[in-house]
């Protein structure tokens, strides 16, 4: 719709400005966990990820920021993160500032807009379910469709999922250090770390649920796995800036 809008939270009061500092913890928190949840499911992935960052990294050093900007496959896999299931699946209300119309449709002036980001409905497709934009099978965890042919590029037709962030002139100004900061701490965790499933008491692999919480943000409910360090030179250069690895 043409309306210019805000983010607004619609309460009891009737519309009002969120609290910027209440979200951007949760959010970078419920993305990484949802970020390991598509790598327990997706070993295959989770091992092409390594393979790349190995590529660009080497085996004897830690990723640095400068390192992760020729990885595309590591791109597509957190770009896809952000649309599979993004921390915010609502954004926020935001009001109409003039009566609009969108496919025949009165929208007063002041009515709440929301963007149906993620929550998926037959008939209302969600925005990054969308299949025009981001290529068919949009349930499914599939980076690839972040990457041109070959595989090996961002393909810059498919548009990045940035409204996992929000709309308009409100959309998220933490954007830029939130991707970022998944990005390094992606590549950190994968490039040391093998993370699988978590096992029961008679050791058999437990399935993660998948199970979302539910509410204006949304992250994975907490489950099972296990990290396993990759080599000994990681282990000792973890431990160099952390607690001993078991
Ligand atoms: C994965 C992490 C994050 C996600 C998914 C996220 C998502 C969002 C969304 C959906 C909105 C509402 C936008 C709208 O009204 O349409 C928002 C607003 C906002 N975010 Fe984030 N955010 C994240 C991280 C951060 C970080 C790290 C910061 C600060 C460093 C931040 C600062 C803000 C602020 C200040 C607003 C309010 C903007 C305004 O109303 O003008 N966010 N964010």
């Amino acid at each position: 719709m043409a309306a210019r809008s805000g983010g607004w939270i619609l309460g009891e009061e009737g519309l009002k400005r969120p609290s910027p500092s209440l979200h951007s913890a949760s959010e970078l928190r419920g993305m990484l966990a949802g970020f390991y949840a598509a790598m327990i499911l997706h070993p295959d992935i989770q091992r092409k990820v390594q393979e790349a960052i190995d590529a660009a990294v080497g085996k004897n050093r830690l990723p640095e920021v400068d390192d992760l900007e020729d990885i595309p496959y590591l791109h597509a896999v957190v770009k896809e993160a952000l649309r599979w299931q993004p921390a915010f699946p609502l954004a926020l209300p935001h009001a109409a500032c003039e009566d609009d119309i969108y496919r025949g449709y009165a929208i007063p002036k002041g009515s709440a807009v929301v963007g149906n980001t993620w929550v998926f409905k037959q008939r209302f497709r969600a925005i990054l379910h969308d299949e025009s934009m981001f290529g068919p099978d949009t349930h499914l965890f599939k980076p690839e469709r972040f990457l041109t042919k070959d595989r090996k590029e961002l393909d810059p037709s498919v548009p990045h999922p940035e409204m996992a962030f929000g709309y308009g002139r409100r959309i998220c100004p933490g954007r830029f250090i939130a991707y970022s900061t998944i990005l390094i701490a992606s590549a950190s965790l994968l490039h040391c770390f093998t993370i699988s499933k978590g096992r029961d008491n008679n050791g058999n692999e437990v399935e993660p649920a998948l199970d979302y919480t539910t509410g204006v943000i949304s992250f994975p409910k907490p489950f099972e796995c296990e990290f396993t360090i990759r080599s000994a030179i990681l282990k000792q250069l973890v431990e160099e800036i952390t607690e001993p690895v078991q």
